[in-house]
């Protein structure tokens, strides 16, 4: 896998155990965390070389560590430096021994209040919160988001979750991060990844195969995760090689969204496309179509497709309308890679347990597109579960034995034996009517790439994400469709 080590992404429970990893092997600790603070510091002076002071906030643990380290590269430095600290006399281990180091006067933590000009280093909590803040800091927090005061964080702003991304009671606005090794989760799940401001991360020394064995399946989503999965068409391949999608149409008046899906899915390389429609909607389907190929749908079609080797995924529910023939429809597919989107996952809403049981028994290949409403209508209990959005995300897809691309502005993929990715590259402008439809088109093209399903669907999150930022603001489902093939350079 490409740029492996770049994407993971680490919890920080199993940071710590790195840590404790690093310690085991002979790696000197405390030299880790003078990596660390100088790294923050050097940060902090090339970022405000005209501070008027560098205000260091350190917390009671090695996050606050860190902090005293950076302090005393101020002090050497020579900038004007002030020092505000939680427990400065009760600190332990390497935390102690950074305090220790620091000359300049720490006042209590409660006594610091914000001035104009002030650049705050933010070493209060790390990877260690475990709680809400307590209501001195959510008040300094408080005073300097209401002055807009530059904050640069040490391994991540201060009330945030490094594992969800939540905020815990209030958290920091930091301009930079500086963060060790890996990022976490909680830098790119939202609200999270907002708070980062510039996300910088710094190799402090751990040797990367510490990090590595004890790193999840979690990266952040891009190429390195999906193109080998995906074999480009060749100048001599025929246009079935690259697959045939079929798509399935909704009625006369909601017929736009599967064909949405279907020229999305012709755009992203499929080599034929096929909208399956009901008789009623064939004429404006026909009205509008060039590329795609227009097919009846009727009981004799869809076995003939089911049974045509050339036929390799299938698109249902843009657009369907949420019936028990849509149910059956869907359930009758499952023995191709299907995407299931929209009315095919609601349609399924009062009875998620028999698709997902059928999935199960088929062995199915199954990619389901819900955002935040579809989710909660088949997994209930997930939805409304504390956790991250990584974490709902894995119980699905293990409970569904479907692949999930849980959507949002930091849409998760989620594949039954655990592995997840979170996507980055989404511009705001993707929230428009039909940017759904496309993500389902450009997924069933990728799964008849024959890409094995996670990395058919991590492939086109990403390619709908790039294209969203291609087709710019303002953009509408039919631009974006457009400048689809424009992604796929940026893959290899
Ligand atoms: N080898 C290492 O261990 C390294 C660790 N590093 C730093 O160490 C940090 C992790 O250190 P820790 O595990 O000590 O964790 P933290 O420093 O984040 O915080 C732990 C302390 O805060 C207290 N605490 C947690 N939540 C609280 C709340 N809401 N209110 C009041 N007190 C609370 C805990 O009881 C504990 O005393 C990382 O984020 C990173 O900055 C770096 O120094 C690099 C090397
Ligand atoms: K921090």
């Amino acid at each position: 896998m490409l740029h492996e080590f770049e994407r993971i992404l680490i919890g920080p429970r199993e940071m710590g155990l790195v840590d404790a990893d690093a310690a085991g092997s002979g790696i000197d600790s405390f030299r880790l965390m003078q990596n660390a603070g100088e790294a923050v510091a050097a940060l902090a002076l090339a970022r405000y070389p005209d501070s008027g002071r560098f205000v260091v906030l350190c917390g009671p643990g090695n996050n606050g560590g860190d902090g005293y380290v950076a302090a005393a590269a101020f002090a050497r430095a020579g900038a004007s430096l002030c020092i505000y600290g939680i427990g400065s006399e009760d600190l332990k281990g390497d935390a102690a021994r950074a305090r220790a180091r620091v000359e300049a006067e720490v006042a209590p933590l409660s006594a610091y209040a914000c001035r104009p000009g002030d650049v705050i280093i933010d070493a209060i909590f790390g990877a260690g919160l475990s709680r809400d803040v307590p209501q001195d800091v959510a008040r300094i927090i408080a005073d300097a988001t209401k002055l807009r005061l530059p904050i640069v964080a040490a391994d991540i702003p201060s009330g945030l979750d490094g594992e969800t991304g939540e905020i815990r009671g209030a958290a920091f606005s930091a301009t930079d991060t500086v963060t060790f090794m890996a990022r976490k989760p909680g830098h790119l799940l939202l609200p999270g990844r907002e708070l980062c401001g510039a996300l910088h991360v710094f190799d402090i020394g751990i040797p990367k195969r510490l990090v590595m064995a004890r790193a999840g399946k979690l990266w952040e989503n891009g190429p390195g995760l999906f193109s080998d999965a995906l074999a480009g068409p060749t100048a001599e391949s025929h246009k079935y090689a690259r697959g045939h999608v079929a798509v399935f149409s909704g009625g006369p008046t909601s017929s736009g969204a599967a064909r949405l899906s279907a020229t999305a899915a012709l755009k992203a390389g499929a080599g034929a496309v096929t909208l399956v429609s009901p008789s009623e909607a064939l004429a404006v389907n026909a009205a509008h179509l060039n590329a795609v190929m227009l097919r009846e749908a009727d009981s004799r079609a869809i076995r003939a497709m089911l049974g045509d080797h050339r036929v390799s995924a299938f698109v249902v529910g843009p657009g369907y309308g949420v019936s028990a023939a849509l149910r059956e429809l869907a359930l009758s597919l499952l023995t191709k890679p299907t995407v299931l989107d929209a009315d095919a996952l609601t349609a399924f809403a009062s009875e998620p347990k028999s698709l997902f049981e059928a999935i199960h028994a088929e062995g199915a290949t199954v990619v389901m597109t819900p955002h935040e409403g579809e989710f909660g209508r088949l997994f209930p209990d997930l939805a409304s579960a504390s956790g991250s959005k990584v974490e709902r995300a894995r119980k699905a897809a293990a409970r569904s034995g479907a692949v999930i691309v849980y959507k949002g502005s930091d849409t998760v993929i989620a594949a039954p034996d655990g592995r997840a990715a979170i996507n980055t590259n989404a511009p705001a402008d993707l929230a428009t009517a039909g940017s759904g439809d496309v993500l389902a088109g450009i997924t069933a093209a990728m799964l008849a790439h024959a890409a094995p399903a996670f990395e058919a669907a991590c492939a086109a999150v990403w390619i709908h994400g790039r294209s969203g930022q291609v087709a710019g603001g303002g953009l509408t489902a039919e631009t974006l469709v457009d400048v689809i093939p424009q992604a796929f350079p940026e893959m290899v």
